[in-house]
């Protein structure tokens, strides 16, 4: 049986890297492109082909942040669609970024500095806004929309006969301090990326909890620091540029600096390797590179506690929310 694969945020960076991946291990593949900008996806798509021309490769249209276009996607795919083995949740935004220069070179100077940057914690905040279904837009598109999606394509990913697996893409950046139950879309704080991240690694717990018994597993991995458009838009890329060698010398010291979207989808390729109900619940699975640039993949238990594993799944926004 040829296997289903759809990837969210799939016209660049990691979600591409991993497409490409994919297809190089597996040709007879049915890969779904599932993007919000279709000039975007339609060259990523023909990129794929020039590296697989038999590639069975569609596109989807897709606005994560946009519950109606959520819908509509959920639809069509179940209509072209009998089944859905892997549904990799990768799109995500970090919009306005600001770097905050003097917490930076604080932490230069201190014995944090590794930890400073392999996760950005304390460095970055953003500013959010609110979208026309009312939701803050980090948490819509990096959260919600994705949990309506696998809500939405239930019947296609709990089947009798074989398991599916959903992966969420998370990141270092994913803090619990970030995130609060009582502001579940970050509304009040400026650390909404960090936010919903740390609430994607809670809800993959948690479908877990909810899905292994109906077939559906839930991962969340965390690509490393990668460069793509999104690390382009905290600083100017002409300063990434010249920060660039400093960049290879700290990946001696930390293997969370993957740097290229071949790396960081380490974890995504890893994960299509495995069998579902063998992977660890609790886990959440690292893309690593070493200094002489080895690719590996490395679980850590993500650190929670298990009443607000409970409450998250029942949070009112996520089970009756209104669009
Ligand atoms: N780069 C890094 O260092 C890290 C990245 N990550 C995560 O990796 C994932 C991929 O990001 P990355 O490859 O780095 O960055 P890119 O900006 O290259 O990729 C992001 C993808 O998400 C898509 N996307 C954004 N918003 C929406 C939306 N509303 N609907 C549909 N698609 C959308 C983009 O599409 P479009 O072209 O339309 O904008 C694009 O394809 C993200 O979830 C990010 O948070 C995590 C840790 C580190
Ligand atoms: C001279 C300066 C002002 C240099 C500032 C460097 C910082 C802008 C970056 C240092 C570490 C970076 C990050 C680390 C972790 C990433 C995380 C995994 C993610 O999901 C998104 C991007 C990161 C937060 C990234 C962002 C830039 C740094 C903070």
């Amino acid at each position: 049986m040829k296997k289903v694969v759809l990837v969210t945020g799939a016209n660049s960076g990691i979600g591409l890297a991993l497409c490409e991946r994919l297809l190089s291990q597996d040709a007879q593949l049915q890969l779904c492109l599932a993007c919000r900008n279709m000039q975007r996806a339609e060259a990523a798509r023909q990129a794929l082909l020039v590296s697989h021309p038999q590639a069975q490769v569609t596109l989807l249209h897709l606005d994560v942040g946009n519950m109606r276009s959520v819908l509509r996607a959920a639809e069509e795919f179940k209509q072209k669609y009998n089944r859905l083995d892997y549904l990799y949740l990768n799109a995500g935004i970090m919009p306005n970024p600001r770097v905050d220069h003097k917490a930076f070179y604080k932490g230069l100077f201190s014995s944090n500095v590794v930890h400073m940057f392999a996760t950005g914690e304390g460095l970055l905040t953003q500013e959010d806004k609110v979208t026309p279904n009312g939701l803050q837009e980090v948490f819509a598109t990096n959260l919600f929309g994705h949990f309506l999606l696998v809500r939405e394509l239930e019947p296609l990913l709990c089947q009798m006969d074989h398991n599916s697996l959903v992966i969420w893409t998370s990141s270092s950046n994913a803090r619990r301090s970030a995130f609060s139950l009582d502001d579940i879309q970050h509304q009040k704080g400026r650390e909404p990326y960090s936010s919903s991240k740390y609430a994607s690694d809670l809800l993959s717990l948690a479908l877990n909890r909810h899905y292994n018994n109906r077939g559906l597993y839930s991962s969340v991995i965390c690509p490393g620091l990668v460069m793509t458009y999104l690390t382009y838009g905290i600083l100017p890329s002409f300063f990434w540029t010249l920060i660039m060698p400093i960049m290879w010398l700290i990946r001696i010291f930390t293997n969370t600096f993957t740097l290229s979207p071949y790396n960081g989808a380490d974890a995504l390729f890893w994960l299509f390797m495995q069998k579902p109900e063998s992977l660890d619940p609790m886990a959440k699975y690292h893309s690593l590179t070493s200094g002489l640039g080895n690719n590996y993949t490395q679980p850590h238990k993500v650190r929670t506690d298990s009443q607000i594993l409970s409450l998250i799944f029942f949070m009112p926004i996520l089970g009756d929310f209104r669009y």
